[in-house]
Protein backbone atom coordinates (compact mmCIF):
# COMPACT_ATOMS: atom_id res chain seq x y z
CA UNK A 1 0.00 0.00 0.00
CA UNK A 2 1.47 3.39 -0.65
CA UNK A 3 0.01 6.76 0.32
CA UNK A 4 0.23 9.89 -2.10
CA UNK A 5 0.62 13.02 -0.34
CA UNK A 6 -2.59 14.48 -1.49
CA UNK A 7 -5.24 12.30 1.02
CA UNK A 8 -8.88 12.32 0.35
CA UNK A 9 -9.03 10.42 3.76
CA UNK A 10 -7.14 9.99 7.14
CA UNK A 11 -4.86 8.09 7.29
CA UNK A 12 -4.92 6.20 10.91
CA UNK A 13 -2.12 5.66 12.46
CA UNK A 14 -2.26 3.42 15.30
CA UNK A 15 0.61 3.50 18.40
CA UNK A 16 -1.23 1.46 20.66
CA UNK A 17 1.65 -1.32 20.89
CA UNK A 18 4.21 1.99 21.67
CA UNK A 19 2.52 4.80 23.23
CA UNK A 20 0.10 2.93 24.28
CA UNK A 21 2.08 0.32 26.04
CA UNK A 22 3.49 3.28 27.67
CA UNK A 23 1.01 3.08 29.99
CA UNK A 24 1.61 1.91 33.28
CA UNK A 25 1.20 -1.38 33.94
CA UNK A 26 0.23 -2.49 30.01
CA UNK A 27 3.73 -4.26 29.28
CA UNK A 28 2.84 -6.46 26.29
CA UNK A 29 4.62 -9.50 25.28
CA UNK A 30 5.91 -10.78 22.33
CA UNK A 31 3.06 -12.97 21.57
CA UNK A 32 0.38 -10.49 22.76
CA UNK A 33 1.68 -7.52 20.77
CA UNK A 34 1.16 -10.40 17.63
CA UNK A 35 -1.83 -10.61 18.52
CA UNK A 36 -3.31 -7.66 18.88
CA UNK A 37 -1.31 -6.29 15.68
CA UNK A 38 -3.33 -8.87 13.96
CA UNK A 39 -6.41 -7.67 14.72
CA UNK A 40 -5.43 -3.84 14.38
CA UNK A 41 -5.11 -5.23 10.46
CA UNK A 42 -8.48 -6.91 10.55
CA UNK A 43 -9.20 -3.27 11.81
CA UNK A 44 -7.97 -1.89 8.66
CA UNK A 45 -5.78 0.49 10.19
CA UNK A 46 -3.46 2.23 8.01
CA UNK A 47 0.34 1.98 9.93
CA UNK A 48 0.69 0.49 12.87
CA UNK A 49 3.85 1.17 15.20
CA UNK A 50 4.49 -1.67 16.79
CA UNK A 51 7.17 -0.52 19.27
CA UNK A 52 10.54 1.12 19.94
CA UNK A 53 13.31 -0.73 18.81
CA UNK A 54 15.92 0.20 20.80
CA UNK A 55 13.76 0.19 23.69
CA UNK A 56 14.62 -3.46 24.31
CA UNK A 57 15.59 -7.45 23.46
CA UNK A 58 11.55 -7.83 23.96
CA UNK A 59 10.52 -5.32 21.86
CA UNK A 60 13.28 -5.41 19.08
CA UNK A 61 11.80 -9.02 18.38
CA UNK A 62 8.18 -7.69 18.95
CA UNK A 63 8.70 -5.30 15.84
CA UNK A 64 10.36 -7.71 13.80
CA UNK A 65 7.60 -10.85 14.56
CA UNK A 66 4.91 -8.18 13.74
CA UNK A 67 6.92 -6.97 10.33
CA UNK A 68 7.22 -10.70 9.18
CA UNK A 69 3.92 -11.81 10.06
CA UNK A 70 1.12 -8.78 9.58
CA UNK A 71 3.57 -6.76 7.68
CA UNK A 72 3.01 -8.38 3.86
CA UNK A 73 2.38 -6.50 1.06
CA UNK A 74 -1.71 -5.96 1.56
CA UNK A 75 -0.62 -5.53 5.11
CA UNK A 76 -0.30 -2.20 7.14
CA UNK A 77 2.91 -0.14 7.31
CA UNK A 78 4.92 -1.60 10.03
CA UNK A 79 6.72 1.06 11.86
CA UNK A 80 9.36 1.66 14.92
CA UNK A 81 9.52 4.92 16.67
CA UNK A 82 13.39 6.17 17.25
CA UNK A 83 15.23 8.69 19.08
CA UNK A 84 17.03 11.01 16.83
CA UNK A 85 20.34 9.19 17.51
CA UNK A 86 22.04 6.78 14.90
CA UNK A 87 21.56 3.64 16.85
CA UNK A 88 18.12 3.66 17.37
CA UNK A 89 17.60 3.93 13.95
CA UNK A 90 19.75 1.42 12.83
CA UNK A 91 17.91 -1.00 15.21
CA UNK A 92 14.60 -0.06 13.72
CA UNK A 93 15.76 -0.79 10.33
CA UNK A 94 16.82 -4.02 10.92
CA UNK A 95 13.83 -4.83 13.37
CA UNK A 96 11.32 -3.64 10.64
CA UNK A 97 13.67 -5.17 8.09
CA UNK A 98 10.93 -8.28 6.74
CA UNK A 99 7.90 -5.84 6.34
CA UNK A 100 7.22 -4.94 2.94
CA UNK A 101 5.98 -1.65 4.17
CA UNK A 102 8.39 -0.10 6.38
CA UNK A 103 8.62 3.34 8.36
CA UNK A 104 10.99 4.61 10.96
CA UNK A 105 9.44 7.55 12.41
CA UNK A 106 12.08 9.36 14.50
CA UNK A 107 11.90 12.23 16.65
CA UNK A 108 13.66 15.39 18.64
CA UNK A 109 12.57 17.88 21.50
CA UNK A 110 12.59 20.98 19.76
CA UNK A 111 10.69 23.09 22.68
CA UNK A 112 13.02 25.34 25.25
CA UNK A 113 11.71 23.60 28.08
CA UNK A 114 13.22 20.49 26.79
CA UNK A 115 16.44 21.67 24.89
CA UNK A 116 17.27 23.70 28.28
CA UNK A 117 16.78 20.38 30.78
CA UNK A 118 16.51 17.40 28.80
CA UNK A 119 18.58 17.61 25.92
CA UNK A 120 20.94 20.08 27.02
CA UNK A 121 21.44 21.52 23.57
CA UNK A 122 21.10 24.85 21.63
CA UNK A 123 18.20 25.23 18.88
CA UNK A 124 21.44 24.45 16.49
CA UNK A 125 22.44 21.64 17.46
CA UNK A 126 19.00 20.34 16.98
CA UNK A 127 18.40 21.25 14.18
CA UNK A 128 21.87 19.73 12.88
CA UNK A 129 21.10 16.48 14.58
CA UNK A 130 17.26 16.50 12.79
CA UNK A 131 18.50 17.16 9.68
CA UNK A 132 21.44 14.75 9.76
CA UNK A 133 19.41 11.58 11.23
CA UNK A 134 16.34 12.41 9.29
CA UNK A 135 19.05 11.94 6.21
CA UNK A 136 20.18 9.13 7.81
CA UNK A 137 17.05 7.41 8.17
CA UNK A 138 16.54 7.70 4.55
CA UNK A 139 19.08 6.19 3.47
CA UNK A 140 17.50 2.86 4.83
CA UNK A 141 14.22 3.16 4.33
CA UNK A 142 12.00 4.94 2.24
CA UNK A 143 9.08 6.18 4.34
CA UNK A 144 10.63 8.38 7.44
CA UNK A 145 8.12 10.34 9.56
CA UNK A 146 9.67 13.12 11.42
CA UNK A 147 8.23 14.28 14.85
CA UNK A 148 9.41 17.26 16.62
CA UNK A 149 8.46 16.62 20.07
CA UNK A 150 6.85 18.84 22.17
CA UNK A 151 5.92 21.03 18.93
CA UNK A 152 2.56 22.51 20.91
CA UNK A 153 5.26 24.65 22.91
CA UNK A 154 8.26 25.31 20.87
CA UNK A 155 8.82 28.76 19.67
CA UNK A 156 7.14 28.76 16.06
CA UNK A 157 9.95 30.47 14.14
CA UNK A 158 12.27 27.69 15.30
CA UNK A 159 9.19 24.82 14.82
CA UNK A 160 9.13 25.92 11.13
CA UNK A 161 12.65 25.77 10.65
CA UNK A 162 12.42 22.14 11.70
CA UNK A 163 10.28 20.76 9.66
CA UNK A 164 11.70 22.40 6.63
CA UNK A 165 15.07 20.79 7.11
CA UNK A 166 13.48 17.71 8.05
CA UNK A 167 11.18 17.63 4.61
CA UNK A 168 14.85 18.85 2.73
CA UNK A 169 16.40 15.50 4.17
CA UNK A 170 13.82 13.17 3.17
CA UNK A 171 10.73 13.04 5.90
CA UNK A 172 7.95 11.76 4.24
CA UNK A 173 5.28 12.25 6.97
CA UNK A 174 5.87 15.55 9.78
CA UNK A 175 3.95 14.71 12.81
CA UNK A 176 3.15 17.56 14.87
CA UNK A 177 2.89 16.00 18.74
CA UNK A 178 0.99 18.10 21.67
CA UNK A 179 2.88 16.46 23.87
CA UNK A 180 2.22 17.04 26.99
CA UNK A 181 -1.57 17.56 25.82
CA UNK A 182 -1.34 21.45 26.74
CA UNK A 183 -3.34 23.07 23.31
CA UNK A 184 -7.17 23.24 23.22
CA UNK A 185 -8.81 22.78 19.79
CA UNK A 186 -8.45 26.17 18.81
CA UNK A 187 -4.81 26.14 19.27
CA UNK A 188 -4.35 23.05 17.17
CA UNK A 189 -5.89 24.64 14.16
CA UNK A 190 -3.69 27.99 14.58
CA UNK A 191 -0.72 26.17 14.60
CA UNK A 192 -1.75 23.97 11.82
CA UNK A 193 -2.99 26.66 9.70
CA UNK A 194 0.62 28.49 10.77
CA UNK A 195 2.70 25.47 9.47
CA UNK A 196 0.55 25.51 5.89
CA UNK A 197 1.63 29.30 5.70
CA UNK A 198 4.75 29.28 6.87
CA UNK A 199 6.82 25.73 5.38
CA UNK A 200 7.24 26.51 2.23
CA UNK A 201 7.90 22.64 0.71
CA UNK A 202 4.85 21.26 3.07
CA UNK A 203 2.41 20.06 0.79
CA UNK A 204 5.05 17.87 -0.32
CA UNK A 205 4.47 15.37 3.04
CA UNK A 206 1.78 13.57 4.61
CA UNK A 207 1.10 16.17 7.93
CA UNK A 208 0.02 14.12 10.88
CA UNK A 209 -0.90 15.26 14.66
CA UNK A 210 -0.21 13.13 18.29
CA UNK A 211 -2.28 14.64 20.55
CA UNK A 212 -2.03 13.35 24.30
CA UNK A 213 -5.70 13.71 26.46
CA UNK A 214 -3.91 15.36 29.74
CA UNK A 215 -6.96 17.92 29.63
CA UNK A 216 -9.05 15.63 28.10
CA UNK A 217 -9.00 17.22 24.77
CA UNK A 218 -6.62 14.60 22.67
CA UNK A 219 -9.96 14.14 20.14
CA UNK A 220 -10.84 17.23 20.02
CA UNK A 221 -7.63 18.22 18.83
CA UNK A 222 -7.26 15.50 16.25
CA UNK A 223 -10.32 16.42 14.79
CA UNK A 224 -9.52 20.54 14.72
CA UNK A 225 -6.25 19.23 12.72
CA UNK A 226 -8.18 17.41 10.19
CA UNK A 227 -10.23 20.47 9.52
CA UNK A 228 -7.03 22.62 8.83
CA UNK A 229 -5.85 19.75 6.43
CA UNK A 230 -4.15 17.43 8.52
CA UNK A 231 -4.23 13.76 6.93
CA UNK A 232 -3.49 11.52 9.59
CA UNK A 233 -3.97 11.05 13.31
CA UNK A 234 -2.10 9.01 15.65
CA UNK A 235 -4.09 7.34 18.16
CA UNK A 236 -4.58 4.36 20.34
CA UNK A 237 -7.71 1.79 20.70
CA UNK A 238 -9.49 2.98 24.25
CA UNK A 239 -7.11 5.93 23.99
CA UNK A 240 -4.61 4.03 26.36
CA UNK A 241 -1.61 5.45 26.59
CA UNK A 242 1.73 7.38 28.40
CA UNK A 243 -0.18 9.29 31.60
CA UNK A 244 -4.09 10.37 30.65
CA UNK A 245 -3.34 8.43 27.34
CA UNK A 246 -4.11 9.52 23.94
CA UNK A 247 -6.61 10.17 21.25
CA UNK A 248 -9.14 7.06 20.83
CA UNK A 249 -9.15 5.49 17.20
CA UNK A 250 -12.65 4.41 17.89
CA UNK A 251 -13.81 8.15 19.14
CA UNK A 252 -12.03 9.81 15.94
CA UNK A 253 -13.27 7.33 13.20
CA UNK A 254 -16.89 7.59 15.07
CA UNK A 255 -16.83 11.20 15.02
CA UNK A 256 -15.70 11.11 11.58
CA UNK A 257 -18.14 8.33 10.17
CA UNK A 258 -21.41 9.71 12.12
CA UNK A 259 -20.68 13.46 11.59
CA UNK A 260 -19.56 13.43 7.92
CA UNK A 261 -21.44 16.24 6.15
CA UNK A 262 -20.04 17.81 8.89
CA UNK A 263 -16.46 17.01 7.81
CA UNK A 264 -16.79 15.76 3.82
CA UNK A 265 -15.73 19.40 2.82
CA UNK A 266 -12.77 19.67 4.56
CA UNK A 267 -12.09 16.77 2.45
CA UNK A 268 -13.42 18.66 -0.96
CA UNK A 269 -16.01 16.33 -0.72
CA UNK A 270 -19.98 17.20 -1.45
CA UNK A 271 -21.86 17.72 2.12
CA UNK A 272 -24.22 14.44 1.39
CA UNK A 273 -21.36 12.77 -0.48
CA UNK A 274 -21.01 8.74 0.70
CA UNK A 275 -17.23 8.13 0.76
CA UNK A 276 -15.50 6.69 3.75
CA UNK A 277 -13.25 9.55 5.11
CA UNK A 278 -11.41 6.67 7.01
CA UNK A 279 -10.24 2.90 5.38
CA UNK A 280 -11.64 1.35 9.01
CA UNK A 281 -14.23 -1.43 9.35
CA UNK A 282 -15.82 -0.07 11.99
CA UNK A 283 -17.71 -3.05 13.28
CA UNK A 284 -14.06 -4.80 14.30
CA UNK A 285 -13.91 -1.87 16.32
CA UNK A 286 -15.68 -3.20 19.94
CA UNK A 287 -13.85 -6.59 19.06
CA UNK A 288 -10.47 -4.50 18.95
CA UNK A 289 -10.99 -2.74 22.48
CA UNK A 290 -11.79 -6.21 24.01
CA UNK A 291 -8.38 -7.67 23.17
CA UNK A 292 -6.71 -4.59 24.13
CA UNK A 293 -8.32 -4.07 27.10
CA UNK A 294 -7.62 -7.69 28.01
CA UNK A 295 -4.08 -8.31 27.32
CA UNK A 296 -2.99 -4.45 28.43
CA UNK A 297 -5.15 -5.06 31.73
CA UNK A 298 -6.57 -1.44 30.87
CA UNK A 299 -10.13 -1.49 31.50
CA UNK A 300 -12.06 0.63 29.90
CA UNK A 301 -14.44 2.67 32.00
CA UNK A 302 -18.04 1.98 31.52
CA UNK A 303 -18.70 5.66 30.52
CA UNK A 304 -15.85 5.69 27.57
CA UNK A 305 -17.48 6.75 24.76
CA UNK A 306 -17.99 4.53 22.02
CA UNK A 307 -16.65 1.43 23.04
CA UNK A 308 -18.25 1.11 27.28
CA UNK A 309 -20.17 -0.55 28.73
CA UNK A 310 -22.61 1.98 28.79
CA UNK A 311 -22.17 3.63 25.82
CA UNK A 312 -25.19 1.94 23.91
CA UNK A 313 -27.15 1.36 27.58
CA UNK A 314 -30.34 3.08 28.32
CA UNK A 315 -31.57 3.68 32.05
CA UNK A 316 -34.00 6.53 32.59
CA UNK A 317 -37.33 5.69 31.86
CA UNK A 318 -37.76 8.81 29.24
CA UNK A 319 -34.77 7.98 27.39
CA UNK A 320 -36.05 4.09 27.39
CA UNK A 321 -39.66 4.76 26.41
CA UNK A 322 -37.86 7.27 23.56
CA UNK A 323 -35.69 4.61 22.60
CA UNK A 324 -38.51 1.74 22.32
CA UNK A 325 -40.17 4.14 20.24
CA UNK A 326 -37.28 5.19 17.94
CA UNK A 327 -33.97 4.32 18.28
CA UNK A 328 -32.47 7.80 16.90
CA UNK A 329 -34.54 9.62 19.50
CA UNK A 330 -31.45 9.09 21.85
CA UNK A 331 -28.93 7.10 19.69
CA UNK A 332 -26.56 8.94 17.35
CA UNK A 333 -25.33 5.70 16.17
CA UNK A 334 -26.49 2.04 15.69
CA UNK A 335 -24.64 -0.09 18.08
CA UNK A 336 -23.82 -3.08 15.09
CA UNK A 337 -21.56 -0.50 13.14
CA UNK A 338 -19.08 -0.98 15.92
CA UNK A 339 -19.32 -4.68 16.30
CA UNK A 340 -22.29 -4.90 19.16
CA UNK A 341 -24.92 -6.74 18.83
CA UNK A 342 -27.88 -4.50 20.44
CA UNK A 343 -27.99 -1.64 22.53
CA UNK A 344 -29.07 -2.34 26.10
CA UNK A 345 -32.36 -1.04 28.13
CA UNK A 346 -31.13 -1.56 31.44
CA UNK A 347 -33.45 -1.64 34.41
CA UNK A 348 -33.59 0.60 37.55
CA UNK A 349 -34.98 3.07 39.60
CA UNK A 350 -34.64 5.63 36.80
CA UNK A 351 -36.80 3.40 34.68
CA UNK A 352 -40.65 4.06 33.31
CA UNK A 353 -43.60 1.75 32.60
CA UNK A 354 -42.73 1.54 29.01
CA UNK A 355 -39.19 -0.19 29.83
CA UNK A 356 -40.90 -2.20 32.86
CA UNK A 357 -43.25 -3.38 30.12
CA UNK A 358 -41.03 -4.34 27.86
CA UNK A 359 -39.02 -6.79 30.10
CA UNK A 360 -42.18 -8.64 31.03
CA UNK A 361 -43.01 -9.41 27.01
CA UNK A 362 -39.92 -10.56 26.99
CA UNK A 363 -39.87 -12.20 30.13
CA UNK A 364 -42.89 -13.97 28.77
CA UNK A 365 -45.27 -12.15 31.32
CA UNK A 366 -48.99 -10.86 29.99
CA UNK A 367 -49.97 -9.34 32.99
CA UNK A 368 -53.44 -7.42 33.80
CA UNK A 369 -53.33 -3.78 34.36
CA UNK A 370 -53.98 -3.97 38.07
CA UNK A 371 -51.33 -6.61 38.29
CA UNK A 372 -48.95 -4.62 36.28
CA UNK A 373 -49.40 -1.36 38.32
CA UNK A 374 -48.54 -3.31 41.60
CA UNK A 375 -45.22 -4.85 39.87
CA UNK A 376 -44.14 -1.68 39.10
CA UNK A 377 -44.92 -0.20 42.45
CA UNK A 378 -43.08 -2.94 43.82
CA UNK A 379 -40.27 -3.18 40.95
CA UNK A 380 -39.69 1.12 41.95
CA UNK A 381 -39.39 0.47 45.64
CA UNK A 382 -36.74 -2.69 44.84
CA UNK A 383 -34.87 -0.63 42.60
CA UNK A 384 -33.96 2.12 45.37
CA UNK A 385 -31.95 0.17 46.91
CA UNK A 386 -30.55 -2.10 43.65
CA UNK A 387 -28.27 -0.65 41.29
CA UNK A 388 -29.69 -2.87 39.13
CA UNK A 389 -32.66 -5.03 38.48
CA UNK A 390 -31.78 -8.33 36.97
CA UNK A 391 -34.36 -10.85 35.29
CA UNK A 392 -34.43 -12.82 38.50
CA UNK A 393 -35.57 -9.60 40.11
CA UNK A 394 -38.12 -9.12 37.85
CA UNK A 395 -39.52 -12.82 38.13
CA UNK A 396 -39.29 -12.50 42.28
CA UNK A 397 -41.60 -9.21 41.83
CA UNK A 398 -44.00 -11.71 39.56
CA UNK A 399 -43.93 -14.33 41.88
CA UNK A 400 -45.12 -11.80 45.04
CA UNK A 401 -47.60 -9.94 43.66
CA UNK A 402 -49.51 -11.38 41.34
CA UNK A 403 -51.19 -15.05 41.06
CA UNK A 404 -48.87 -15.87 38.09
CA UNK A 405 -47.64 -19.25 38.58
CA UNK A 406 -43.54 -19.07 37.62
CA UNK A 407 -42.09 -22.25 37.37
CA UNK A 408 -38.95 -22.34 38.93
CA UNK A 409 -36.31 -24.29 37.40
CA UNK A 410 -33.70 -25.56 38.80
CA UNK A 411 -31.86 -24.37 42.06
CA UNK A 412 -28.09 -24.27 42.72
CA UNK A 413 -28.04 -25.14 46.48
CA UNK A 414 -24.28 -25.02 46.88
CA UNK A 415 -21.21 -25.07 44.48
CA UNK A 416 -17.82 -25.86 46.16
CA UNK A 417 -14.40 -26.60 44.16
CA UNK A 418 -11.00 -27.27 44.61
CA UNK A 419 -8.11 -26.07 42.30
CA UNK A 420 -4.38 -24.81 42.57
CA UNK A 421 -0.93 -24.98 40.81
CA UNK A 422 -0.65 -28.66 42.03
CA UNK A 423 -4.12 -30.16 41.85
CA UNK A 424 -7.04 -31.38 39.42
CA UNK A 425 -9.40 -28.51 39.21
CA UNK A 426 -12.71 -30.33 40.63
CA UNK A 427 -16.37 -28.98 41.41
CA UNK A 428 -19.02 -30.13 43.59
CA UNK A 429 -22.83 -29.18 43.37
CA UNK A 430 -25.83 -29.32 45.08
CA UNK A 431 -28.99 -28.96 42.80
CA UNK A 432 -32.51 -28.80 43.46
CA UNK A 433 -34.83 -29.90 40.29
CA UNK A 434 -38.06 -28.47 39.10
CA UNK A 435 -39.40 -31.79 41.20
CA UNK A 436 -37.93 -31.30 44.43
CA UNK A 437 -35.25 -33.69 43.87
CA UNK A 438 -32.26 -32.78 45.54
CA UNK A 439 -29.06 -34.04 43.24
CA UNK A 440 -25.26 -33.61 44.58
CA UNK A 441 -22.36 -34.79 41.83
CA UNK A 442 -18.30 -33.65 40.96
CA UNK A 443 -16.79 -33.65 37.87
CA UNK A 444 -12.89 -32.71 37.03
CA UNK A 445 -12.11 -30.39 34.47
CA UNK A 446 -9.69 -28.14 33.25
CA UNK A 447 -9.95 -24.65 35.31
CA UNK A 448 -12.46 -24.61 38.10
CA UNK A 449 -14.99 -23.21 36.09
CA UNK A 450 -15.01 -25.64 33.50
CA UNK A 451 -15.54 -28.26 35.94
CA UNK A 452 -18.34 -26.11 37.33
CA UNK A 453 -20.17 -26.17 33.92
CA UNK A 454 -19.46 -30.20 33.42
CA UNK A 455 -20.74 -30.86 36.51
CA UNK A 456 -23.97 -28.32 36.66
CA UNK A 457 -24.50 -29.98 32.69
CA UNK A 458 -24.69 -33.79 34.09
CA UNK A 459 -26.96 -32.86 36.69
CA UNK A 460 -29.28 -30.59 34.39
CA UNK A 461 -28.40 -32.62 31.10
CA UNK A 462 -29.82 -30.16 29.30
CA UNK A 463 -28.03 -30.12 25.58
CA UNK A 464 -26.34 -26.54 25.23
CA UNK A 465 -23.19 -25.13 23.91
CA UNK A 466 -21.43 -22.39 25.10
CA UNK A 467 -20.58 -19.68 22.94
CA UNK A 468 -19.76 -16.35 25.21
CA UNK A 469 -18.21 -15.87 28.95
CA UNK A 470 -17.04 -12.75 30.21
CA UNK A 471 -16.30 -11.53 33.41
CA UNK A 472 -16.47 -7.79 34.56
CA UNK A 473 -15.24 -6.53 37.56
CA UNK A 474 -17.80 -4.65 38.85
CA UNK A 475 -15.89 -2.07 41.42
CA UNK A 476 -12.52 -1.81 42.20
CA UNK A 477 -10.16 -3.71 44.24
CA UNK A 478 -9.14 -6.96 45.38
CA UNK A 479 -12.56 -7.44 47.01
CA UNK A 480 -13.87 -6.40 43.48
CA UNK A 481 -17.41 -8.00 42.68
CA UNK A 482 -17.23 -9.82 39.39
CA UNK A 483 -20.16 -9.93 37.07
CA UNK A 484 -20.35 -12.96 34.71
CA UNK A 485 -21.80 -13.01 31.92
CA UNK A 486 -22.95 -15.98 29.63
CA UNK A 487 -24.52 -17.16 26.54
CA UNK A 488 -25.70 -20.83 25.55
CA UNK A 489 -26.67 -21.91 22.34
CA UNK A 490 -29.70 -24.67 21.80
CA UNK A 491 -30.35 -25.10 18.73
CA UNK A 492 -30.96 -22.19 16.78
CA UNK A 493 -32.01 -19.86 20.35
CA UNK A 494 -29.81 -18.21 22.23
CA UNK A 495 -30.08 -17.91 26.60
CA UNK A 496 -28.17 -15.35 28.23
CA UNK A 497 -27.14 -15.44 32.03
CA UNK A 498 -25.83 -12.95 34.32
CA UNK A 499 -24.53 -12.90 37.85
CA UNK A 500 -22.23 -11.35 40.06
CA UNK A 501 -20.15 -12.15 43.64
CA UNK A 502 -16.98 -11.67 44.85
CA UNK A 503 -16.47 -14.76 44.33
CA UNK A 504 -16.25 -15.40 40.18
CA UNK A 505 -16.25 -19.04 40.30
CA UNK A 506 -19.67 -18.54 41.87
CA UNK A 507 -21.27 -15.94 39.71
CA UNK A 508 -19.92 -18.21 37.04
CA UNK A 509 -22.07 -21.15 38.30
CA UNK A 510 -25.42 -18.35 38.92
CA UNK A 511 -24.88 -17.39 35.63
CA UNK A 512 -24.75 -20.55 34.14
CA UNK A 513 -27.70 -21.53 36.20
CA UNK A 514 -29.79 -18.41 35.14
CA UNK A 515 -29.19 -19.46 31.61
CA UNK A 516 -29.81 -22.63 31.67
CA UNK A 517 -33.20 -21.87 33.62
CA UNK A 518 -34.26 -19.51 30.35
CA UNK A 519 -33.23 -22.25 27.99
CA UNK A 520 -35.54 -24.86 30.65
CA UNK A 521 -38.47 -23.10 30.60
CA UNK A 522 -38.13 -22.21 26.75
CA UNK A 523 -38.32 -26.13 25.73
CA UNK A 524 -41.09 -27.27 28.71
C1 LIG B 1 6.72 11.45 24.23
C2 LIG B 1 7.11 10.05 24.04
O1 LIG B 1 6.29 9.21 24.21
S1 LIG B 1 8.67 9.72 23.52
C3 LIG B 1 8.85 8.00 23.64
C4 LIG B 1 9.04 7.59 25.02
N1 LIG B 1 9.27 6.18 25.07
C5 LIG B 1 10.29 5.65 25.70
O2 LIG B 1 11.11 6.35 26.26
C6 LIG B 1 10.33 4.16 25.74
C7 LIG B 1 11.64 3.58 25.32
N2 LIG B 1 12.78 4.16 26.00
C8 LIG B 1 13.81 3.44 26.51
O3 LIG B 1 13.80 2.23 26.54
C9 LIG B 1 15.01 4.19 26.96
O4 LIG B 1 14.62 5.49 27.42
C10 LIG B 1 16.06 4.32 25.81
C11 LIG B 1 16.57 2.93 25.43
C12 LIG B 1 15.46 5.00 24.58
C13 LIG B 1 17.23 5.19 26.26
O5 LIG B 1 17.69 4.67 27.47
P1 LIG B 1 18.99 5.30 28.18
O6 LIG B 1 20.11 5.36 27.22
O7 LIG B 1 19.21 4.51 29.41
O8 LIG B 1 18.61 6.83 28.49
P2 LIG B 1 17.45 7.44 29.40
O9 LIG B 1 16.15 6.92 28.98
O10 LIG B 1 17.75 7.32 30.84
O11 LIG B 1 17.58 9.00 28.99
C14 LIG B 1 17.23 9.44 27.72
C15 LIG B 1 18.43 10.00 26.97
O12 LIG B 1 18.04 10.21 25.60
C16 LIG B 1 18.08 11.62 25.30
N3 LIG B 1 16.98 11.87 24.40
C17 LIG B 1 15.67 11.95 24.72
N4 LIG B 1 14.96 12.12 23.60
C18 LIG B 1 15.81 12.14 22.60
C19 LIG B 1 15.67 12.29 21.22
N5 LIG B 1 14.46 12.39 20.70
N6 LIG B 1 16.75 12.25 20.43
C20 LIG B 1 17.99 12.12 20.98
N7 LIG B 1 18.19 11.97 22.29
C21 LIG B 1 17.13 11.99 23.08
C22 LIG B 1 17.97 12.30 26.65
O13 LIG B 1 18.47 13.60 26.62
C23 LIG B 1 18.84 11.37 27.49
O14 LIG B 1 20.17 11.59 27.13
P3 LIG B 1 21.40 11.68 28.18
O15 LIG B 1 21.62 10.27 28.63
O16 LIG B 1 22.52 12.22 27.37
O17 LIG B 1 20.96 12.58 29.28
C1 LIG C 1 6.99 10.37 19.89
C2 LIG C 1 5.97 11.42 19.97
C3 LIG C 1 5.12 11.45 18.75
C4 LIG C 1 5.10 11.26 21.17
O1 LIG C 1 4.70 10.19 21.55
C5 LIG C 1 4.72 12.50 21.85
O2 LIG C 1 5.30 13.55 21.58
O3 LIG C 1 3.83 12.44 22.72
Amino acid sequence: MSISTQQDRVIIFDTTLRDGEQSPGATLNVEEKLRIAHQLAVLGVDVIEAGFAAASPGDFEAIRTIAQQVGGSDGPIICSLARAVRADIQAAAEALQPAAHKRIHTMISTSDIHLKYQLKKSREEVLAIAQEMVAYAKTLVEDVEFSPMDASRTAREFLYQVIEVAIANGATTINIPDTVGYFTPKDMGALIQGIRENVPNIDQVILSVHTQNDLGLATANALAAIEQGVRQVECTINGIGERAGNAALEEIVMALQVRKPYFNPYFCHPVDADVSLVKIKTQEIYKTSCLVSQLTGMLVQPNKAIVGANAFAHESGIHQDGILKHRQTYEIMDAATIGLPENRIVLGKHSGRHAFRTKLQELGFELNETDFNKAFTRFKEVADKKKEMSDWDIEAIIRDETQIQIEKGFQLEHVQVTCGDCTIPSATVTIVTPYGEILTDAAVGTGPVDAVYKVINRVVQIPNQLIEFSVQSVTAGIDALGKVTIRLRHQESIFSGQASDTDIVVAAAYAYMNALNRLYRYIN
